[in-house]
C-alpha cells in the first residue's frame, strides 16, 4: 500500500526527465517500489518513450484456455468484481482481473473508458507484466507481491501516463500468487480511496477461496471479538484431518505470528496445545456461538469451526440439527423464495405432503428435486411423474403397475408401477390438477392406505414415499368447480408453498449472475447494463424456463472472443418486446450509493484492523480525513 503521498506533477516530470535522459531511477520523494520497478523496466530493455513493437495478445482460443485454467479464481472473483465495478462506475474506470503472470483474463467497466483503454491494450488477452509494459499497477503488484497504486507519470511508458491504477495481488491459501485485481481509470479522476477498495476486494476473494476449502478440510475462523467472526477481518486457518495446517488467509497467519512458510509444516496441536477432535467436541457443546480459544502461547481468540466433515459428525450426534445445503444452493436472495425453502426444509423429514404452487416455469420441479436431495431420504429414488404428459388411460398403469396381459399393449412381463419404484424416496406428481377425476379417487386411497394393487392383480403391495405435488392451476378453484376432489386436495396440502413468478422476485441481478455462471461453463459472462435493466423490467410469462432459454440462445450467438451479452444476441421477438417497455428510472443508480457506503465501510474497517486500531495511521492509509472516517463509521452503524 502507498506509504507516502503522491509526488506533485512538476516533480514527477523532473523525475521522468532524469529517467529518460540519464536512466536514473531514484528520485527524492518517489515511492521506493516505483524506483525499483523503473529499474526493472530498464533492465528488461524497455525505453520510457518507446512503443511496444509486437502485439502480444492471446488469440481467442488461447484466452478461452487461460480462463478455463483459472476458472476457480474467476468464479470467486466475479461477484466481487461486479460489486467493485458498481462502485467505480461514475469515475471512468474499469475493473480488471489478471492471472499470476499479469495476463488480463476478465474486465468489467465503463464502456467509453474501456475503448480508450483498449488503445493501450488494457484488454483481455494482453500481458501487463512489467517486462512487457514497464511499471504499472498490475505488473508491479505481481513483481513486488504488494498492494500498489501507480499514478500518471509513475507509469514507465509515456503512453500509459493518462492512467491511474490500483492493484492488489490475490494469494492462494498457501501463499502462491493466483492473480491480480486492479482498478484502472483516467488519471484526472483519481479517487484516494480506490486503493482501499481494491485491497478490501482482493482480501474478500482470498477469503472466499480459503472458505471453499471447507468442502474438504476443517476451517477455523478466528477473531479477537465474537462479532468479528464472519467479517472480512476474521482470520481463517484450514487444517487437514491429521491436524496439519494446509491453508490460511493473511489475517489468520498474522494473528498467530505465522507466515505462509508455516503452511504444510506446523499443525493444530502445536499451535493450540490440544488436538482438533477436542475442538470439535467444544464446537458441538457451544452450538452456533463462537467460543473462546487459547493458543499455545496464551493468546485468546474467539473461534468457530466449519467443515463438511464436522457437519456430518454434528448431524450424527445431534439429529435435530439438519444439514440442508442442496436446496439452499438455489437461493439467490429472493425473500419469498427463501421463505418457501425454509418452511419446506422444516417439514421435509416429517411425513407431511407438500403442495407446490406457482406459474409454469418458476422452478417447481427443480425445487422438489433439491428438497429431496436435502432430506434424509436423499439416497433413495426421486420419481417424477407429469400427470399432464401421460395419456389418461395410461396414468393408472404407470402409477400403480399391472400384471402381464392386463390390457392391450401392456408389456409382456407386466410392470411394478412407479409408486413401488419410489421405495422410500420422493414421489413428485407434477401438474396434479390435470389428474383425471376417477384416478384422483385411487390416488387418495393409496395415500390413505399406503398400498397398491396393480391392474389385473389381486395382490397388494406396501408402498412408502414422501409426496410432493405441484400445479400451476388454482386448485382451490378447481375444487369449487368440482374438477378436483376436495378430500384429495386437503390430503395433498400438508404444506402449501407458492413459488414466486420471475417478475415478482427481488433478486433479478443475482439470479442472472447465477444463470450466466451455469451457462457460461467457466467463461465469465455479463450483460450490457442497459439491456439488463430492460430484462429485469420484462414480465417473463414463461418465467425462469423462458429466461434461461433466452440466455442460452444469446450465449450461443456470441462470438468466441465476446464476453458481454448485447442486444445483437437476442431473438427479434424478444428485442421487440423489450424495446416496447417504457423506460424506468435507473434503479442501479439509486442503489449504488448504498453499496459504495458499504464497501467504503469495509475499507475503513480493514484499514483500522491493519493499523491495529490506530485512527491516524488508518486515515493516512485511506487518504481521507479523520472526520470523514468517523462520519462513515457512524453512518455504517
Ligand atoms: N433457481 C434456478 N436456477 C437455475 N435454473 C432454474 C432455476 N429454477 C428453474 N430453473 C430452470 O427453469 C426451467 C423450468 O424449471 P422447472 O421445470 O423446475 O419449472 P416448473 O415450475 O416445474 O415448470 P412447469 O410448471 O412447467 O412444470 C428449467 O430449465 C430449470 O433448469
Amino acid at each position: 500500500m502507498r506509504s507516502i503521498a503522491l509526488l506533485p506533477a512538476p516533480q514527477i516530470r523532473r523525475a521522468r526527465a532524469q529517467l529518460i535522459e540519464h536512466g536514473q531511477t531514484a528520485y527524492a520523494g518517489l515511492e521506493a517500489c516505483v524506483s525499483r520497478s523503473w529499474q526493472r523496466s530498464l533492465s528488461a530493455g524497455l525505453s520510457p518513450t518507446g512503443r511496444i513493437s509486437t502485439p502480444d495478445n492471446l488469440n481467442s482460443q488461447a484466452l478461452h484456455r487461460l480462463r478455463a485454467t483459472h476458472h476457480e479464481l474467476i468464479r470467486h472473483s466475479q461477484p466481487v468484481m461486479e460489486y467493485l465495478a458498481e462502485q467505480v462506475r461514475a469515475s471512468q474506470s474499469m475493473v480488471v482481473l489478471a492471472d499470476h503472470q499479469g495476463v488480463l483474463m476478465h474486465t468489467l467497466g465503463e464502456a467509453s473508458f474501456l475503448s480508450r483503454a483498449e488503445r493501450v491494450a488494457l484488454m483481455c488477452g494482453a500481458s501487463w507484466s512489467e517486462a512487457q509494459r514497464g511499471t504499472n499497477a498490475i505488473g508491479t503488484a505481481q513483481a513486488e507481491l504488494v498492494d500498489v497504486e501507480i499514478h500518471g507519470g509513475e507509469h514507465f511508458l509515456e503512453r500509459n501516463g493518462f492512467l491511474t491504477c490500483a492493484a492488489a495481488p490475490i494469494l492462494s491459501a498457501s501463499g502462491g500468487l493466483m492473480g491480480v485485481l486492479d482498478v484502472s481509470g483516467d488519471s484526472r479522476t483519481r479517487q484516494p480511496h480506490t486503493m482501499g477498495l481494491v485491497s478490501t476486494a482482493a482480501r474478500m476473494i482470498e477469503n472466499s477461496l480459503v472458505q471453499a476449502m471447507s468442502r474438504e478440510y476443517l476451517l477455523l475462523s478466528l477473531h479477537a471479538r465474537p462479532e468479528g467472526i464472519g467479517t472480512i477481518a476474521q482470520g481463517l486457518l484450514v487444517f487437514a484431518e491429521d491436524g496439519r495446517l494446509v491453508g490460511a488467509n493473511r489475517r489468520g497467519l498474522e494473528m498467530l505470528h505465522l507466515t505462509f512458510r508455516h503452511v504444510g509444516v506446523t499443525n493444530f496441536e502445536r499451535l493450540f496445545g490440544f488436538g482438533w477432535t477436542t475442538l470439535l467436541d467444544r464446537e458441538r457443546q457451544s452450538g452456533d456461538r463462537p467460543y473462546l480459544l487459547r493458543t499455545a502461547d496464551q493468546q485468546a481468540f474467539y473461534g468457530q469451526v466449519r467443515s463438511r466433515r464436522a457437519e456430518r459428525q454434528h448431524v450424527a450426534s445431534a439429529p435435530l440439527v439438519k444439514s440442508s445445503p442442496r436446496l439452499l444452493e438455489l437461493d439467490t436472495g429472493d425473500r419469498q423464495w427463501r421463505a418457501c425453502a425454509d418452511k419446506a426444509l422444516k417439514v421435509c423429514d416429517k411425513d407431511i405432503p407438500i403442495l407446490l404452487m406457482g406459474e409454469s416455469g418458476v422452478g417447481k420441479e427443480l425445487f422438489a428435486k433439491a428438497l429431496h436431495d436435502s432430506a434424509a431420504r436423499h439416497d433413495k429414488p426421486f420419481v417424477a411423474i407429469n400427470c399432464a404428459a401421460i395419456p389418461e388411460h395410461l396414468i393408472e398403469a404407470e402409477l400403480f403397475g399391472y400384471c402381464a396381459g392386463a390390457f392391450t399393449g401392456a408389456a409382456k412381463n407386466g410392470s411394478p408401477g412407479r409408486l413401488r419404484e419410489v421405495a422410500g424416496g420422493t414421489l413428485f406428481l407434477d401438474e396434479i390438477g390435470d389428474m383425471p377425476y376417477a384416478l384422483q379417487t385411487r390416488l387418495l386411497r393409496v395415500l390413505q392406505e399406503r398400498n397398491v394393487t396393480p391392474l389385473g392383480s389381486g395382490q397388494t403391495y406396501d408402498v412408502q414415499f414422501s409426496l410432493i405435488a405441484a400445479t400451476h392451476q388454482n386448485l382451490k378453484q378447481a375444487v369449487e368447480q368440482g374438477r378436483f376432489r376436495a378430500d384429495l386436495y386437503y390430503r395433498l396440502n400438508g404444506l402449501c408453498l407458492r413459488l414466486p413468478a420471475l417478475r415478482e422476485r427481488d433478486d433479478f441481478s443475482a439470479l442472472t449472475a447465477r444463470l450466466l455462471r451455469e451457462l457460461g461453463q467457466g467463461v465469465p459472462l455479463d450483460i450490457e447494463p442497459a439491456l439488463l435493466e430492460r430484462l429485469a423490467q420484462y414480465e417473463w410469462p414463461g418465467n425462469l424456463r423462458q429466461y434461461s432459454h433466452a440466455l442460452r440462445t444469446a450465449i450461443a450467438l456470441m462470438d468466441s472472443d465476446q464476453a458481454q451479452i448485447g442486444w445483437a444476441h437476442l431473438p427479434d421477438d424478444l428485442v421487440e418486446a423489450l424495446q416496447a417497455l417504457s423506460p424506468e428510472p435507473d434503479v442501479g443508480a439509486a442503489s449504488a450509493p448504498q453499496n459504495l457506503k458499504e464497501l467504503s465501510l469495509l475499507a475503513i474497517q480493514q484499514a483500522l484492523e491493519n493499523c491495529r486500531g490506530n485512527v491516524s495511521a488508518a486515515v493516512r492509509q485511506l487518504g481521507i480525513s479523520r472526520q470523514t472516517l468517523y462520519r462513515r463509521l457512524k453512518q455504517g452503524k
